[in-house]
């Protein structure tokens, strides 16, 4: 069958077991040429069998992978990883310990115009004038550079990153999280990276894809899959969140925080979603609220406070007027977002 598409990479209907372990059920992704996507979900869903499925690692048990307008995979199909004009960049790196930086570079290439090819790339990455070094005389952040310099050399058509960042200790991790993301931006590379992290996904990603349990939970722009998600379960694995039961009444609900209204008509029980951010307190000797906890990060604090029945999670900026034992008066201000009662 061939499905045309304007897709870099679309999956449709993959599954992959391991021993009697369905590890892909039935897994639809697509991702745009010229973006950046995330594969985000816990340890085990899945998400580096799905990498090695598009890599050409791993061959598929059933459905269909294209590249392009290129059929690389089906039960059938199995176009070896060496074709597939893949680049990729492990956790590891997997750099050549024994060649320099420049021969790590140049490994995948031909030996025409090989040298200005490496020059070019290690000026890309920043690294130009250490060609000659050994990988061992480098920090984390440089060899994660070699290695990306090393994937683009041959101009592939598709960058794959398993984890690229994990390995670099906090404060450089930032750094070079958005250096890298300049990079491929700068030659207009479509990349898939995995992650578990979901801060890192929703920051460098245009398109963020939900895994949980071996499924596709959710694809969508950051902003979309943080403000709308479409399961309680990513809404729950993505960000901070409260959950409150509710009984909905086309565009308003009933809750432990009063009549709240909704952006869709519904009927009946419901879950109902607020992020922290979305409600708002002040100091109020009769509110609603009583402060049982503070979890202070700096820039923002958290407030667990006990409405009735409900314990919140309220997001405010560092103020020293809150602290538990405090009343409050809590108030919805944000977007609340609504589930069918599970
Ligand atoms: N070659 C294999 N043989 C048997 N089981 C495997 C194989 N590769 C992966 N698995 C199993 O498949 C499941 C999914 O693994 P996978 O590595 O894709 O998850 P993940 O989401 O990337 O997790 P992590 O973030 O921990 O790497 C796990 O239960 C793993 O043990």
């Amino acid at each position: 069958m061939h499905e045309p598409t304007n897709f870099a990479i679309n999956c449709r209907d993959v599954s992959k077991t391991f021993n009697t372990t369905k590890v892909l059920d039935q897994i639809d992704f697509q991702l745009p040429g010229g973006s950046l996507g995330a594969l985000l979900g816990p340890s085990g869903c899945g998400k580096t069998t799905l990498l090695r499925l598009i890599a050409g690692f791993e061959t598929i048990d059933q459905g269909q992978i294209w590249l392009g307008d290129r059929e690389i995979a089906s039960a059938k199909t199995h176009v070896p990883a060496e074709q597939r004009q893949i680049g990729m960049v492990f956790q590891e790196y997997a750099l050549f310990p024994h060649l320099t930086v420049g021969q790590n570079v140049g490994y995948g290439l031909g030996r025409q115009a090989r040298q200005q090819r490496i020059d070019e790339l290690l000026e890309l990455v920043g690294l130009a004038g250490l060609a000659k070094r050994m990988p061992h005389e480098l920090s984390g952040g440089q060899q994660q550079r070699v290695a990306l310099a090393r994937a683009l050399a041959p101009n592939p058509q598709l960058l794959l990153l398993d984890e690229p960042f994990s390995n670099l200790d906090a404060g450089l991790r930032d750094q070079v999280r958005s250096a890298t993301k300049q990079i491929l931006r700068h030659v207009g590379a479509t990349a898939l990276f995995v992650t578990h992290d979901q801060a890192e996904a929703l920051s460098l990603a245009d398109q963020v894809t939900v895994m949980l349990g071996g499924k596709v939970m959710q694809s969508a722009s950051p902003h979309e899959l943080y403000l709308r998600p479409t399961s309680q379960a990513v809404a729950q694995f993505v960000g901070e969140a409260n959950f409150l039961a509710g009984i909905a009444r086309d565009n308003s609900v009933e809750c432990g925080l009063g009549q709240l209204l909704l952006t869709k008509p519904m009927h009946g029980p419901v879950t109902l979603m607020i992020r922290p951010e979305a409600l708002q307190l002040v100091p109020d000797p009769i509110g609603n609220g009583l402060i049982l906890g503070q979890r202070f990060y700096g820039h923002y604090q958290l407030l667990d406070v006990q409405i009735g029945a409900l314990q919140l999670a309220v997001q405010t900026g560092p103020r020293l007027d809150l602290a538990p034992n405090l009343r409050v008066a809590v108030s919805v201000q944000g977007p609340v977002v609504a589930f069918e009662a599970s």
